[in-house]
């Protein structure tokens, strides 16, 4: 049903996690291609531009809230891969609970960074990627935003995978720094430069493959990008990366509690 299914066999790899953040990055690309079909689309995020009784509060807003509502009650948070960006008040799952196995630290289920990813999308990448002006159309725009902001969710909360697979794999090496509390050695540990490199790279010409105009004939125009690939993978290396890190840190220092 999803990676952390196999890990608890002990049979989950490191390239196994990575593999799926590799294709992750697709549904992330496509995610943002989708969004920039509309401009910015200002009164969707304008707490004054929509009365809606019984709220208060941006349309962005209401449409998140009440979408997380309902996939509560349908159980997309019972899945561990998920994370809610507004958790308090979900409703309970009113469907029949899938005993996902026990893969991560039962501590892994404080860590959620939403409201960084959260400010990270739409006071950074939002008016980096899109077009600015208004199409009204408000409740597509705010959809499009929410497919954005759980699939970066989800591949950045994946650090909690790749560092239960990374200390299973090496706890001699893990467990002094995690008792000492010391990220510095933390980070050391888990980080392999090499790697990021190649998802920097990799997710820059996936940005060239999905987000370029397709032609018939060869009409010249070249180098028109639906989204800037550049903007893509600075968003990896400025903020899917590090923050993902920054998940395996927060795991990491949990892990033997
Ligand atoms: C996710 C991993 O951990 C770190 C984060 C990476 C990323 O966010 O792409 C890549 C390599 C590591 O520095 C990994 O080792 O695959």
């Amino acid at each position: 049903k999803h990676e952390m299914a196999k890990a608890e066999h002990n049979n989950v790899t490191l390239g196994m996690v990575r593999d799926s953040l590799i294709r992750q990055e697709d549904t992330i690309v496509y995610s943002l291609i989708e969004r920039a079909r509309f401009p910015l689309n200002p009164p969707t995020y304008d707490p004054s531009y929509a009365s809606i009784p019984g709220f208060s509060g941006s349309l962005l807003e209401f449409f998140v809230k009440q979408t997380e509502a309902v996939q509560a009650k349908a159980g997309r948070y019972d899945n561990p891969e998920e994370h809610p960006f507004f958790p308090d008040n979900l409703p309970p799952s009113l469907v029949p609970h899938y005993k996902y196995p026990e893969v991560l630290h039962p501590a892994a289920m404080s860590i959620n960074i939403n409201k960084l990813i959260w400010d990270m999308y739409f006071n950074k990448l939002l008016p980096s990627f899109v077009s600015p002006g208004d199409d009204e159309n408000y409740a597509l725009t705010a959809a499009r935003d929410l497919e954005c902001l759980q699939a970066i969710s989800r591949r950045i909360h994946y650090g909690k995978l790749v560092a239960e697979v990374k200390f299973r794999d090496e706890r001699k090496d893990y467990e002094p720094a995690i008792r000492a509390q010391d990220r510095f050695t933390l980070t050391n540990l888990l980080t392999f430069t090499n790697v990021e490199e190649a998802v920097k790279k990799r997710v820059a010409k996936k940005a060239m493959t999905f987000c370029q105009e397709v032609k018939l004939g060869d009409d010249g125009d070249k180098g028109k990008y639906k989204v800037d690939p550049a903007i893509v993978s600075g968003l990896y290396a400025d903020w899917v990366i590090p923050l993902t890190k920054e998940v395996e840190i927060d795991y990491l220092l949990r892990r033997l509690n």
